[in-house]
């Protein structure tokens, strides 16, 4: 492809090679119009496309990002690393030193099988359920997402909420057959479809603080039920913690919610990603022992990957984790705060109801009268809103220089790079955002 394209020619010659011109779904800007950035690198809290704009990103890759964009010392671990060799498929002792690091802020993760993407890490979560009770169905909840595997993509959020699917094509109607989809929030829903086929139920798999179709806090006590119900049936709790876990604090949204000391629930089995690669392809999933040594060499089932464990993607993880400390959390955290207020600042200078929805330091904005009187708490909610006032929000946004996720279902991710210059650029835009979101129309 010769050099010096527009986006516009850069886009239609994706088009032609990659479907829809990108490598997942999210990336394109199907919901809010236009075409997508492509973009040639990323430092701090900055993205740079490939026409040399610079933007305050708002996405950082979707979460892995905690840091800032290219982290020195997470390069560097990472170069050091390469030269040492790119994949071994063998054991090191990185990966052993990563699981510690894992273990040591969620100490029930006692062992943790690494893989390469968060949907591997709830797949092979579900099979693990399944191998341990001997049964089949799985229960997961409205508007949470867990990745592309086939039993998890009924009404989930994210790309397919985005798309506005009811799931994807392709999935057997067996695989879909297991899957019970409930609302999320709802703990009745969850006492009666356990009443109903709770000798059936392997596992419920949840995001541990939804924010996939935009932040939906879980009500308190709803993870609590969770587990109470699971365990009153012989099923497990799956909490997915690929978003939230090591980002919304040291020990994830179960750290935040449950408490790390004498905690109010624990799930069986935990899902992370994201940032325990540290921008690199790495997810894990963490249990009890007994539990995941029921997966192989040990146990009956069968889980690998040539790629897992990747040395460059082992260093990125460790080197990550091991400079998230309380004051890099609290900067996210400051950060964080200061968009949130400067956002509801902006929409209600130009009168805009809207709520903004937290889970730690992640955060959405529903628009309407209904979502700032009420609030949202389950799917159905969310899509109730004014998502019509979106689009011409984010496209203020990118045209000021600011980057949003192009969705309206997706989170806000600040790092610990989002100094006062980045912050005052985003406060800067958002005025002239509020008012093209007042402005909209259905
Ligand atoms: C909560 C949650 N679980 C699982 C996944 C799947 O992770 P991956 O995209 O790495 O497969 C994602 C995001 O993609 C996620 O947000
Ligand atoms: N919402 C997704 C993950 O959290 C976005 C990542 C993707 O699917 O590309």
């Amino acid at each position: 492809m010769p050099g010096h394209l527009s986006m516009e020619e850069v886009y239609r010659h994706a088009c032609e090679v990659i479907p829809g011109g990108v490598n997942s779904p999210v990336r394109a800007f199907g919901s809010v119009g236009g075409t997508p950035v492509f973009l040639a690198s990323a430092s701090g809290p900055h993205v740079v496309d490939i026409e040399g704009r610079e933007y305050v990103d708002l996405v950082c890759s979707w979460g892995p990002a905690l840091l800032g964009h290219a982290h020195p010392e997470v390069v560097a671990a990472v170069q050091d690393a390469a030269t040492r060799g790119l994949s071994f498929g063998a054991p090191t002792t990185a990966e052993v030193q990563l699981a510690e690091l894992i273990r040591g802020r969620v100490p029930a993760a006692e062992k943790v099988r690494f893989v390469s993407t968060g949907t591997e890490a709830t797949m092979t979560a579900l099979r693990i359920a399944r191998g341990a009770t001997g049964r089949d169905v799985i229960v997961k909840f409205a508007g949470c997402y867990h990745g592309h595997s086939d039993a998890l993509l009924a009404e989930a959020g994210s790309g397919v909420a985005t798309a506005g699917l009811p799931g994807s094509a392709g999935v057997t109607k067996a695989s879909a057959g297991d899957t019970i989809v409930l609302p999320y929030n709802d703990v009745a829903a969850l006492e009666a479809v356990f009443a109903e086929r709770g000798s059936e139920i392997a596992c419920v798999i949840s995001e541990a603080a939804p924010a996939n179709m935009g932040i939906v806090t879980p009500l308190p006590g709803f993870n609590e039920a969770i587990r109470r119900i699971t365990a009153a049936h012989g099923a497990l709790m799956i909490l997915d913690e690929v978003l939230t876990g090591f980002r919304v604090g040291p020990s994830g949204w179960w750290g935040l919610e449950a408490g790390v000391q004498n905690p109010t629930y624990t799930p069986d089995l935990f899902a992370f990603g994201k940032v325990v690669g540290g921008g690199m392809p790495l997810a894990g999933l963490g249990g009890p022992a007994a539990l995941m040594d029921l997966l192989a060499p040990v146990g009956p089932v069968y889980q690998a990957g040539t790629l897992s464990g990747n040395p460059l993607a082992t260093a990125a993880g460790i080197a990550t984790l091991t400079l998230a400390d309380a004051a890099a959390y609290a900067q996210v955290d400051a950060a964080s705060l200061t968009v949130q207020r400067a956002l509801a600042d902006a929409l209600d200078a130009v009168g805009v109801p809207h709520r903004i929805q937290t889970a730690g330091n992640l955060f959405s904005v529903f628009f309407g009268e209904d979502a700032a009187a009420r609030g949202v708490a389950t799917y159905s909610d969310a899509k109730a809103a004014d998502t019509f006032r979106y689009p011409p929000f984010f496209h203020a946004m990118l045209d000021a220089g600011v980057a949003l996720p192009p969705s309206v279902f997706e989170a806000w991710f600040l790092s610990a790079a989002h100094d006062d210059a980045a912050l005052n650029r985003i406060a800067e835009a958002l005025p002239s955002a509020a008012r093209a979101a007042a402005s909209a129309t259905r």
